[in-house]
């Protein structure tokens, strides 16, 4: 089953000069469990869809359907069913963590807000939770300030898991982490996606970081899709000249990504 198909979808943003089209017509689908990838340069129209995707921006043409239903983010009620369907993990996880709130009253919070548990339930599942991204469960009394960089990712990214959304979108979630802790991130990601059976929409203008996690690839330009294939086949025949161009900018993406880093230590 298709958990998200965009058919036709445009967005405009206000611009000094008139109205910006950020997204120009796009069509793409993420079959249920598994990882479409979305590549392109800064600006390419990634994060207007992300974010018309979720109720953020205004559609301004298209249509957005989650499991066969279309989507809706005008009431309350919609934005409250929608965030039990997609939930999102943005580049800067402090965006998503509330710096006066430990690890655990956080992830607390989150997995309470659709269902009920009581307090032994609820600290049971925040373990569970920071087992399920890679963090020792001792992390769990220490407030955003008190971590690094990646585990702050991880935290971001086990609040959303918390939610047992039907989708997740991942924009940019690695772009601000040091070289060697992406990689254990991606390498997170990659196995919860599995484990879990997730539907996923990776974001990135990094094109072996999308390939690595997707099972397939769009390829974004100027706000259209101007491919979209296996990622095997995006990397073995690329048709469009913008894909040719992205692969060979990395001529290393065919050699295996680099091993991850040891857990990274908190400050
Ligand atoms: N809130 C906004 N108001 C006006 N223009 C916007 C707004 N958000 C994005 N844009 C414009 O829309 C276009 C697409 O931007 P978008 O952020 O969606 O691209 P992106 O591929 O996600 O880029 P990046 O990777 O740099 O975030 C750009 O021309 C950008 O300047």
């Amino acid at each position: 089953m298709t958990v998200l198909r965009v058919t036709d979808l445009t967005v405009h943003h206000p611009g000094p000069l008139g109205q910006v089209t950020a997204v120009d017509g796009v069509s793409l689908e993420v079959p249920s469990g598994t990882t479409l990838g979305l590549v392109g340069e800064s600006g390419s129209g990634k994060s207007s869809l992300a974010r018309a995707i979720v109720g953020l921006v205004p559609v301004h043409t298209g249509r957005i359907m989650l499991d066969g239903r279309e989507i809706r983010a005008r009431t309350i009620r919609d934005r409250r069913r929608l965030g039990r369907l997609v939930q999102v993990v943005l580049q800067d996880p402090d965006t998503a963590l509330d710096p006066r709130m430990t690890v655990r009253q956080t992830l607390g919070e989150a997995a309470t807000v659709f269902h009920r548990l009581d307090r032994p339930a609820r600290d049971k599942r925040v373990t569970e939770l920071l087992e399920l991204v890679g963090l020792d469960p001792r992390l769990a009394g220490r407030l955003p300030r008190q971590l690094s960089g990646g585990q702050r990712q991880r935290v971001a990214l086990a609040r959303a898991l918390a939610v047992e959304p039907g989708l997740l979108i991942a924009d940019e979630v690695t772009s601000a982490l040091d070289v060697s802790v992406q990689a254990a991130v991606l390498n997170t990601i990659r196995e919860l996606q599995r484990r879990l059976g997730l539907s996923m929409l990776f974001i990135g203008h990094n094109l072996p970081a999308v390939c690595h996690v997707s099972d397939a690839v769009a390829v974004m330009r100027h706000g259209r899709i101007v491919e979209t294939a296996p990622t095997d086949a995006l990397l073995r025949a690329p048709q469009h000249p913008y894909t040719r161009t992205l692969l060979a900018a990395v001529p290393s993406l065919r050699t295996p990504p680099p091993a991850p880093a040891p857990e990274e230590q908190p400050p």
